[in-house]
Parts: C-alpha cells; structure tokens; sequence
C-alpha cells in the first residue's frame, strides 16, 4: 500500500478531477460515505454487534490490545439496529475536510442516527463544495451549532466525528480549532477522524498541540504518510483506508515510491519470496557464510547474538570473528558457530591490527556485518575504511560502527562493488546526520529517504514503525513489532538477521526490509510467549524466527 505527502495528496486530487473530469463533489461524496460506513461500524462493534470488515489486517501487539489496524473494504449497509441510542456531534471545518464530515452526516441520519452539526466558523464562510454540503445539510434539516455562539454539550452525544482539519492543516490548530479539538479530547466519548486527526502533521506524524485522540481514523483515497508515524501513529487509533473514487493507478504518475511493508508488498514490489522455500537438494552451502565482526569484553553478547540470529535467519554456515582473548570464554556458546580469532588487545578488545585479518576472512565469506559489541579503539575509523574499500561482498554495519562513521566524511571512501545497510537506532541517526535524536524523530521517513539518497546506502531507521530506504528515493514503512522489543540486544539480532538473508542471495533492500518484516514478527511472537512482553529478551526474539 502507497504512503502519500499532503501535497502528493493534492496531486493526484488536481489529476482526478482535472485531467478525468471527475467533479470534486463525487469524491467527496464517497468520502463521506465511507466515514459513516465507519462510523456505524464502531457503533456496531461498541454494541457487542458483529463487525463486517473486508479485506485487511489488524496489528495485536501480543496482549490482546489493537495497535495499529488497516482496512481496505468495500460496500456495507448503512443501517445500524441501535441508532436511536446513538447521537453524534460533527465537527465542521472551514475546508473539505469539513465537507466530508457534512456528507457522513447525511448518511448517519439516513441510517436513523441522530447527528448535530457543530461548525468551527461561521457556515457562511465555507466555499465550494463544502459551502454546497452545508445547504445540502440545511435543507435537509439537520441541525446545527456554530461553536462560541450557540450552547455546546459534549457529554450529551455518543460519538464525535472529527472533520475539522485534514491535509489542507497548516501548522498547530488555531483559535476555535484548537478548543474544539480541546473539548472533543477531553469529553472521553470515541471519536473518528476525517482523512486523519485535526492537530497531526500528515506527513510527519508529529502531534501539534492541541491534537485529536482518535479512535478510527477513516484515511481517504491513500495511506498518509503521517498515520504510519510515531507519535501520530499512536492519535491514530485504528486506521481504515477507504477508496474514495481516486484511481490507484495515477501513483505511478506522481511518482509515489513510499509503502507500508506489507507481505504482498514484499513479494510483488520487491520480489521476496516470503515462503522462502528451499530447494530439496540444497546444503549449507547453497545458503551462504555471514561473517559476524563484534564483541569485546564487555559487550561479547552483541556479537554472539547477531551470530546466532544470521543462523536462525537461515544462513548456511556463519563465522563469528572477534579478539583472540574472548575465544576461550565463548567456547561452546552456540556450538552450531564457526569462531575466528583475529587478534586484538590483551584485554579483549578489538584493535587496528584486527583488519588484515579480518579482510582476510571476509574475503572467504559471502557477506559481512560488523558493529555490535564492537567498542571504539585507537585507529578505527581506518580500521572501517580498510573493511568497507577492501571487502567486495555486503556489508551490513551497525553499532559502534555506525559510531565511527558518524565521526567521518565516509563519502570520500572508495565506492564499493558490494551494497551497504546501515541499522541506526534515532540516537545513531542522530550522530549521523549530525542533528538531535528529537530532530530525527520529527520526520522519520524523510530522513531515511534523504540519508540514503546522500549517501547511496540501504538505511535501516530502527525503533517503532522501522523505516528502510534506498538510494533510489524508495522507502517501505514496517509496522511488525512489539514494545516488548526495546530490550538490549535486539538491534543486534536485526543485524544478524539481515546479514543471514544477504547470504542467501537476496539483495541488500529485500534483506532490510524482509529482515525488519521477520524481526518484528518474531517480537510479536515472542512477546506473546511471555507471561508479560516486559519479560522479551533479546535471545527470545531469535528462538520466535
Ligand atoms: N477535492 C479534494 O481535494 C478532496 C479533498 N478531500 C478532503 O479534503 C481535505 C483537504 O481539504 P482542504 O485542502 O480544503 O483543507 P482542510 O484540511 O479541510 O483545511 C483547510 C482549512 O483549514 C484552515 N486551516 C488550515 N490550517 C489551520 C490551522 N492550523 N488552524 C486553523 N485553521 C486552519 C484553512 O483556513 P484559512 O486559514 O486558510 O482561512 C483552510 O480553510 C482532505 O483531508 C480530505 O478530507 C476529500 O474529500 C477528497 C476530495
Ligand atoms: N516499540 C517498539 N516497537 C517495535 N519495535 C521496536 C520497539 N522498540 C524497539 N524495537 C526494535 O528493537 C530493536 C532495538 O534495537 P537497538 O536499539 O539497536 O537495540 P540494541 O542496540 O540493544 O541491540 C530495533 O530493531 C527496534 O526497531
Ligand atoms: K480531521
């Protein structure tokens, strides 16, 4: 599914209706139709009724909870056996979002609920098809408040749609905007959010205060990029894409190169063989040697971790190389491991002497990952360079080597044969693109999207809602995963993970997004194997693949 900008939104509104000919007015006919289909869905549902959703996938975190749901559905019946129980405030904006909410308050009266019209600004100064909605909504008598002038009583109604503001928003709600939404928050009754909730940065996903709780968000026509992005992922609620008229296939027209991972997205835009099916005459040569460079003394687990997820990830065989002091403790660890001593210090640690070696084990793999449980040491930004300009296979790096090249202008390396997959966590991004971990946050798909472009780089941007980009402007947005997963260890994990996928041939962005894909479902897995998902460790992840 396509993740779209407000102003690629825009977009593909001025082909549908100027180039097709398709009047405005019919869409947001049908997008306000689709808002009521909701509505009346939740209403169902509140009331114990059965839920009728198509086609579509609901995200449960492992404790029974909804987090984030998606639907794509087609036609239901507008009528609801408890509507006389039901009377529903709907909050008008000035623009089209406020359109669609007159038009859903058509159909919820049709569908015998009652439904109060509450416009933010006076009626009379809505235009275009909005203006048209309001005499529809007038001549048909519903009635109707004008917030600040006529007595407003938010405990009296069951349900709140919001159609205040939606991809025309500029900046944090203003004035009447900003109390209204204020009031909605603050009545605890469920609201549903017109295109997305009033206060939300669409592209962003950054929460503008005051900024709309919702409990379905009903998304028109595309997925905006906003809804997928902590924190408005999380005002979100559930989120419904509805089609609303505009045609799927003006996508490739406005060049939209962003996704939601999903599994079709995987095996039709990216050609994974999500199956992964194995040949019956395959060996363990036939999938591939991941050579893992990490550990030091304190931090020998990291290694040990993304050694043992790139075997559970279904690498043939898998070498751990780290410093000649740790071999004797790591023995037997996981014996299904190769173990390669490269030397170091006398304390375990890792040092510039380690390179040659490790060159020259790399040259015998099919792929590299260095970084987890690495540290820092004297001469390691060449120590880097020497790996990324003398090694021709992937290379996936993560961790403290990830550190190392914050500190460097790395753009001045030779460019190499094999691809490269950084795996930052926001505070690794941070010291990569030289900006604040709240800054990274702030617009997490653009960054990725603009660092890997930069950079000619697979990005891995970890945390919830991973996002993976490449140099060719793509970016996928997973949602798999669990809160359970913020536990030491489990970015070393990802990086074993995409590491053993490499060696089994896929290429660097099917390894990155079908690893974060498998790494989030085995946290979910995980989690829920738990008494409590605080409980997930690392390992757990890695025993759930
Ligand atoms: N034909 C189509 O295009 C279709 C569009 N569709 C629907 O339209 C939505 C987009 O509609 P839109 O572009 O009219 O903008 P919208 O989000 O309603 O609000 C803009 C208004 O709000 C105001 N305003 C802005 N920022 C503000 C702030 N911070 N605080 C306070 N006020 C603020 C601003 O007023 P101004 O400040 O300019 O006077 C302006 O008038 C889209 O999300 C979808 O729901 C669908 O029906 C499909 C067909
Ligand atoms: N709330 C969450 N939802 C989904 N995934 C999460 C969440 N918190 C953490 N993760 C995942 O867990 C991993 C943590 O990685 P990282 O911070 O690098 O850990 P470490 O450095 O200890 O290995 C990342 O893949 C991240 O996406
Ligand atoms: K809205």
């Amino acid at each position: 599914m396509y993740l779209v900008t407000a102003e690629q939104m825009r977009e593909l509104d001025r082909i549908t209706i100027d180039r097709l000919g398709i009047p405005a007015v019919a869409l947001m006919e049908n997008a306000g139709r689709a808002i009521a289909e909701e509505i009346i869905e939740l209403c169902r549902k509140r009331n114990g009724g059965h839920a009728s959703r198509g086609i579509g996938r609901t995200v449960d975190n492992g404790t029974g909870q909804d987090l984030t749901g998606f639907d794509v559905s087609g036609d239901r019946a507008l009528t609801l056996d408890t509507a006389a129980a039901e009377h529903w405030f709907i909050l008008v904006g000035k623009g089209n979002n406020g359109g669609d909410g007159l038009v859903a308050a058509r159909y919820l009266r049709e569908a015998g609920i009652a439904v109060t019209l509450v416009y933010a600004v006076p009626p009379e100064s809505l235009t275009g098809e909005a203006a048209l909605q309001r005499d529809a909504a007038a001549a048909l008598g519903l009635s109707a408040a004008v917030y600040g002038q006529d007595p407003l009583d938010f405990a009296a109604c069951s349900g709140i749609l919001d159609a205040l503001l939606g991809t025309g928003a500029a900046g944090a709600p203003r004035g009447v905007y900003a109390e209204l939404i204020a009031a909605a928050n603050a009545s605890g009754k469920p609201i549903v959010s017109a295109d997305i909730p009033s206060g939300l940065n669409a592209d962003t996903g950054e929460m503008h205060a005051p900024c709309v709780h919702a409990s379905v968000t009903v998304c028109l026509a595309f997925l905006k990029r906003g809804l997928l992005q902590y924190p408005g992922a999380g005002a979100a609620g559930t989120v419904v894409v509805r089609a609303i008229g505009i045609p799927v296939s003006l996508a490739r027209e406005v060049g939209l190169q962003s996704y939601w991972l999903t599994p079709e997205v995987l095996q039709a835009g990216l050609g994974v063989d999500v199956l992964r099916h194995r040949s019956p005459e395959g060996h363990k040569g036939t999938y591939g040697h991941v050579l893992v460079a990490g550990g030091t003394l304190r931090m020998s687990g990291a290694g040990l971790l993304a050694a043992r997820a790139a075997l559970r990830a279904g690498s043939g065989l898998v070498t751990w190389a780290l410093p000649q002091k740790l071999l004797p403790a790591v023995i037997g660890a996981a014996p299904e491991l190769m173990l390669a001593d490269v030397g170091g210090d006398e304390q375990g640690n890792w040092n510039a002497g380690t390179a040659a070696e490790l060159l020259r084990l790399s040259a015998e793999r099919d792929v590299t990952a260095v970084g987890p449980g690495l540290g820092r040491f004297q001469g390691d930004t060449d120590w880097l360079r020497t790996l990324w300009e003398g090694t021709e296979g992937p290379l996936v790096i993560d961790a403290d080597a990830l550190n190392i090249l914050a500190e460097t202008d790395y753009s001045h390396w030779a460019s190499r044969p094999g691809s490269v997959v950084l795996t930052p966590h926001p505070g690794e991004m941070a010291r990569l693109a030289g900006i604040s971990t709240a800054e990274v946050q702030r617009d997490r798909i653009g960054l990725a999207e603009r660092y890997a472009r930069e950079h000619g780089v697979i990005l891995v941007l970890k945390g919830a809602h991973t996002v993976i980009a490449a140099p060719d402007g793509v970016s996928y947005v997973n949602t798999t995963g669990h809160p359970g997963m913020g536990t030491g260890g489990a970015g070393d994990v990802l990086t074993g993970i995409i590491a053993g996928l490499l060696a089994q041939g896929l290429n660097a962005l099917q390894a990155a997004a079908f690893g974060v894909y498998l790494h989030g479902l085995a946290g979910e897995r995980a989690a829920g194997l738990r008494n409590h998902p605080a409980s997930l460790i690392a390992g757990d992840i890695i025993e759930s693949l």
